[in-house]
């Protein structure tokens, strides 16, 4: 591509600030519920962004309406002790903060990651109950748990959904019927592992909900389905796991999918006068099929200013 004429003309106008924010990135929080014997710890990657008229510390270096970051770092520490019901309803409360104590911020950007931790299993008896230590954890599945919460006055809104969520299926996978030229080199199967690393990003049409109990049961129809699915491709297998979140749950607008597909090759034992039925695979790190979609409603209002902050496609 080449600059034009019209592109250079507007290069020499009046510069003036685009759209902007600012904040505090990755603050790693965790709050341990202590009030009884068996802990509960939650441990978050809270970033906060404010948004608002900030031209004069662009322009002219005035600091007067900058909250600073450092505050917003303190902030989540200070409104986690409140505790952390689940990161959406803590998104939503550190907005409601910036928003109720500074009248010149309109709105912000409020993301929280969750990392997963559980009891360890045990057959000892101090500290234990139903089997688990009251207050020593192992890091859980790979996935964290998402959110970015969205104000601009009193609208709000909340894209939730998780990240690097690893699943296999060594068998009920097939590719074929793909068009072939002189570079196809890939073979048809009937039969092949399918492995993916799940990322997903939903957005909540309401906030009247239980965030928790809606993220399990999306978590749990995403297992069940790519277990379920007999699978032509992942596209299919992508679809399907959207179609049924959507059908599940009125109160999810549309659902977003990167789905790597991360290949096996079936190790040729022809050298070795081997046979090798699908048992020993080369696990190829990369390149990697990028596989990725939207599922939504036909005709339902679409909510650009949700997604616009969220990088990549989702
Ligand atoms: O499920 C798949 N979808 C593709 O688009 C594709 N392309 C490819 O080479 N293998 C696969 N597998």
């Amino acid at each position: 591509m080449t600059a034009t004429a019209t592109d250079a003309q507007a290069t020499t106008g009046t510069i003036v600030l685009g759209e902007n924010q600012y904040g505090k990135a990755e603050v790693r929080v965790m709050k341990v519920d202590r009030d009884q014997a068996r802990h509960r710890i939650t441990e978050l990657s809270v970033t906060s962004q404010l948004r608002g008229d900030f031209t004069a510390a662009h322009i002219d270096g005035d600091q007067g309406r900058v909250v600073p970051t450092d505050t917003q770092k303190n902030t989540v520490f200070a409104l986690a002790k409140d505790g952390i019901p689940s990161p959406e309803e803590f998104a939503l409360r550190l907005g409601e903060h910036f928003v109720s104590s500074f009248d010149w911020i309109e709105g912000g950007r409020w993301e929280a990651k969750e990392y997963t931790w559980e009891h360890i299993p045990s057959s000892l008896t101090a500290n234990v109950s139903d089997g688990e230590h009251d207050h020593a954890f192992v890091k859980g599945g790979t996935e964290t748990r998402t959110t970015v919460v969205q104000r601009e006055g009193e609208e709000v809104f909340v894209v939730s959904g998780l990240e690097d969520l690893k699943v296999l299926k060594s068998t009920g996978s097939e590719f074929h019927g793909f068009p072939k030229d002189r570079f196809t080199t890939l073979q048809e199967t009937t039969d092949r592992i399918l492995a993916t690393s799940v990322t997903a990003r939903w957005r909540y049409t309401t906030l009247d909900i239980d965030f928790n109990a809606v993220y399990d049961d999306v978590r749990r129809i995403l297992l069940e389905t790519f277990a379920d699915v007999h699978s032509l491709a992942l596209q299919q297998t992508l679809y399907q796991m959207g179609k049924r979140v959507l059908e599940a749950h009125p109160e999810i607008g549309e659902i977003k999918f990167s789905m790597p597909n991360l290949h096996h090759f079936v190790v040729d034992f022809e050298p070795f006068g081997l046979e090798n039925p699908n048992e020993v695979f080369y696990v190829a790190d990369r390149p990697y099929g990028k596989i990725e979609a939207e599922v939504k409603r036909e005709g339902a209002d679409q909510e650009p200013r949700a997604w616009a902050t969220v990088t990549g496609f989702c």
